[in-house]
């Protein structure tokens, strides 16, 4: 086992450079899958957990993948299983995205039924009816569904009722090889649903509209394969300009681009954050006091319930009462109570948490409940008096490359330590007692 040691009280300075996407990159190298002919090249690949995860549930399924440096070669002409193992899709949900391309090219996919994780149930009810309105036959059984097509996938008008990015990804990636038109209403909308629809453009497909809420798919015969940069990573960007913030600090986030962080901006121009958009990226710079805010997550361009847990870190060091709404999932408040351990004052009534806010935070042992969640006690733990101990880090992992060298970069006092398991679990009986 690891853990994060933070140190707090150091006021970052300088400059951070963003990743690509992880939710980005994930439905690309599953649409990768949909290439019958030649390699796929993806450039700017963070190499993280879930990267690892699904090019060796591609491996599995008997697609060739290599992962470089920064970058993943595929080669999908020899794909031959179309069952995802349990042991895989239990480590990622996202993996349930190679569902639409699997039925597409061999229509046939066995996948084990997602389930819930530490931030809600998520359902997969959409994705289904999508595709089963494309002409899928699903059938479930011991914890999988398994979906075939007896005839061939037609395009057809899809109403989603709800905007989700999974769905909406898996009806794309399924509909680039139907028969006719697919359109996609009430789509989601979020910059990596573009990237996806980029990224199918230049394998040969034909879709349109991608980044609004209508989406339409024009199938065609086959797509093949193509060399591609996927985005830099917004959520990562965001976390680092609360760094900068929240520690009263000055850093230019390099690669941050500024269209995709709407919501965020604004609500940090409005505690009272200076934030500067250039063409490069973005500069942050805080000092004094920050007032509180009301922030309410939704669907983009609304704000991102990726970046729920790090304003609420913000916002707790803001003098005043915020409300803070999560309106996307059903269940991601878990880490209210390991900022609670940091001496947070933060009440939960339904979906909205209160926050009072300008308490001195203090450090404390606490663990990352999810990815997001375990970026925010660090962000926490950067401000707190004395020193944070985060543990739990495989959330982390998921989702960050570098986390520590990066903020050690910009002056954090901050370390990654292997632990003595015997004599850790001896230290918290003692500290929880
Ligand atoms: C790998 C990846 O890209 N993950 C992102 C993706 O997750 P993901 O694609 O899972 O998120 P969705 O947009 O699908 O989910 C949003 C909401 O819709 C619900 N829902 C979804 C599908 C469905 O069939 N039925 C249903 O009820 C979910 O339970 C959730 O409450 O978008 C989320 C919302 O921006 C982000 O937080 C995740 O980081
Ligand atoms: C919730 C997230 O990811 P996933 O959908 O992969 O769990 C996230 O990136 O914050």
């Amino acid at each position: 086992m690891e853990k994060i040691i933070v140190q707090g009280g150091a006021r970052l300075r300088g400059r951070v450079k963003v990743h690509g996407a992880k939710n980005a990159v994930l439905p690309l190298i599953a649409a990768s899958i949909l290439a019958s002919r030649g390699n796929i090249k993806i450039l700017d690949v963070p190499m993280l957990e879930d990267v690892k995860t699904i090019t060796q549930l591609l491996r599995r399924l008997g697609v060739f993948t290599e992962l470089g440096d920064d970058q993943v070669t595929i080669n999908a002409e020899k794909l031959n299983l179309t069952e995802a193992p349990y042991e895989l899709v239990r480590k990622m949900r996202a993996s349930f995205i190679v569902m639409g391309p699997l039925l597409a090219r061999k229509k046939h996919a066995r996948i084990p039924l997602p389930g819930g994780c530490a931030i809600g149930t998520r359902p997969i009810d959409l994705h289904l009816k999508g595709l089963e309105a494309l002409g899928v036959k699903f059938e479930m059984g011991q914890g999988y569904v398994e979906g075939h097509v007896p005839d061939r996938l037609r395009g057809t008008r899809i109403y989603l009722d709800f905007p989700s990015v999974g769905a909406t990804q898996n009806i794309m990636m399924a509909a680039t090889l139907a028969q006719g038109r697919t359109v996609i209403e009430n789509a989601a909308c979020e910059p990596e649903i573009i990237d996806l629809a980029n990224f199918l453009n230049a394998m040969g497909a034909k879709v349109r509209g991608a980044g609004t809420d209508e989406i339409r798919i024009d199938g065609v015969d086959f797509l093949r394969g193509t060399e591609y940069t996927v985005i830099p990573d917004r959520i990562e960007a965001g976390t680092y300009m609360v760094a900068a913030a929240i520690t009263r600090g000055e850093v230019f986030v390099e690669g941050a681009i500024s269209d995709h962080l709407g919501p965020l901006t604004a609500k940090m121009r409005e505690m009272g954050v200076h934030v500067l958009e250039g063409e490069n990226g973005i500069h942050v710079r805080a000092e004094g006091e920050l007032k509180p805010a009301d922030v309410k997550t939704l669907p983009y361009p609304g704000f991102p319930t990726d970046m729920q847990s790090q304003i609420m870190a913000l916002l707790l060091t803001a003098k005043g009462t915020s409300l803070l709404t999560e309106t996307v999932f059903e269940n991601r408040f878990m880490h209210v109570e390991e900022f609670k351990r940091m001496g947070a004052a933060i009440k939960i009534d339904g979906r909205t948490a209160i926050i009072e806010g300008g308490r001195p935070l203090s450090g404390a042992q606490v663990k990352a409940t999810d990815l997001r969640a375990g970026a925010s006690l660090i962000l926490a733990g950067l401000v707190a008096g004395g020193v944070t101990e985060v543990t739990e880090l495989h959330h982390v992992d998921r989702g960050y490359v570098d986390i520590v060298g990066k903020l050690r970069a910009l002056g954090a006092v901050i370390e990654r330590v292997a632990v003595d398991e015997n004599k850790d679990s001896a230290v918290h009986q003692h500290s929880y007692a």
